[in-house]
């Protein structure tokens, strides 16, 4: 069986990394590493990085006929033992460099040009919108990847033209604008609100147009719960909420206007935390997370 160290770091975020297997095989290795306010927690969240595996596998194999996907194994003995169930296998791509990012709703950093110039990435949208407003229709709001830690920037579709040429920037635009669509449907229907999300794509040997990284995660989309959404205000994050009360509350002693890391999280937020990410995955997929593989 091999081990994690054996496979050569490839590329590494704030909570996840990649690996090489062999010429044509990655690994994509989720942590239990949570970030806030741009911060990553001293304290991990428990099978975070179980879930989140997860989710992008149920929504690689739900969204298999709108997109092909980079996704090979999640359970396969090229997969070591220390990461098994928040690893998975997949297919080496010529990735495509610009964040693929639907938004249905405004909020962020979408809300926040809005607010300036009365469009996002260019697109101009209608008067009056408030925070979280839903928008008629699902926007495309690419965006170039930042170095570790800073914001990606904001582009329009133009400029993505100019990066990639016409017809990738259509396709791009239109897989996006299709999976977020699909996705979100579903995910309502289970009584969750997916604001946003980021797709990076690649591209195969074939030239084909392929889904990667993860997917649909609360890591990589907003997810509110829709029973309190209501225009007008910052919603609750489904997953962070706790996390995000604590480090803002009194008791935990942080001020986040300063470069001070936040302090450890107290058990509860961390078990309640969890519980959120488990609530998630089990709601919007309908199976039961005991049944998802462990190292
Ligand atoms: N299937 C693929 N083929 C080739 N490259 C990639 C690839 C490399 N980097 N990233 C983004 C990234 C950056 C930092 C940490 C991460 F876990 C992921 C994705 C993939 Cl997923």
């Amino acid at each position: 069986m091999p081990q994690l160290a054996d496979y050569p770091v490839i590329a590494t975020g704030k909570v996840r990394s990649v690996h090489a297997v062999d010429d044509e095989l990655l690994l994509f290795v989720a942590s239990d590493r949570i970030s806030a306010y741009d911060h990553v927690l001293s304290t991990p969240i428990p099978d975070k990085g179980r879930v989140l595996t997860a989710m992008s596998v149920f929504w690689f194999d739900k969204l298999a006929d709108l997109a092909p996907n980079h996704l090979v194994a999640w359970d396969d003995p090229r997969i070591p033992a220390e990461v098994r169930g928040r690893a998975l296998l997949v297919r080496r791509l010529d990735m495509v460099q610009v964040e693929c990012v639907a938004r249905g709703y405004l909020t962020g950093s979408g809300m926040v040009e809005y607010r300036e110039t009365g469009s996002v990435c260019g697109v101009p949208l209608p008067e009056g919108l408030v925070e979280a407003s839903e928008l008629a229709e699902p926007i495309f709001t690419p965006a170039t990847k930042a170095e570790l830690g800073a914001h990606d920037e904001n582009v329009s579709f133009a400029h993505v033209e100019s990066v990639v040429g016409g017809a990738l920037a259509e396709e791009l635009r239109a897989r996006t604008l299709q999976v977020y669509s699909a996705a979100r449907e579903h995910a309502r229907s289970r009584g969750v609100v997916l604001a946003d999300t980021k797709f990076e794509f690649g591209v195969d040997r074939a030239g084909t147009l392929v889904l990667a990284d993860e997917v649909l995660t609360p890591d990589s989309s907003r997810y509110w719960p829709a029973d309190s959404y209501q225009a007008g205000r910052v919603q609750p994050s489904f997953d962070k909420q706790y996390v995000r009360d604590w480090l803002t509350s009194a008791e935990s002693g942080w001020d986040r206007k300063s470069d001070a890391p936040p302090p450890a999280l107290p058990a509860e937020v961390v078990a309640a935390t969890r519980a959120r990410y488990v609530e998630a995955y089990e709601r919007i997929t309908g199976l039961s997370f005991a049944d998802w593989p462990s190292a």
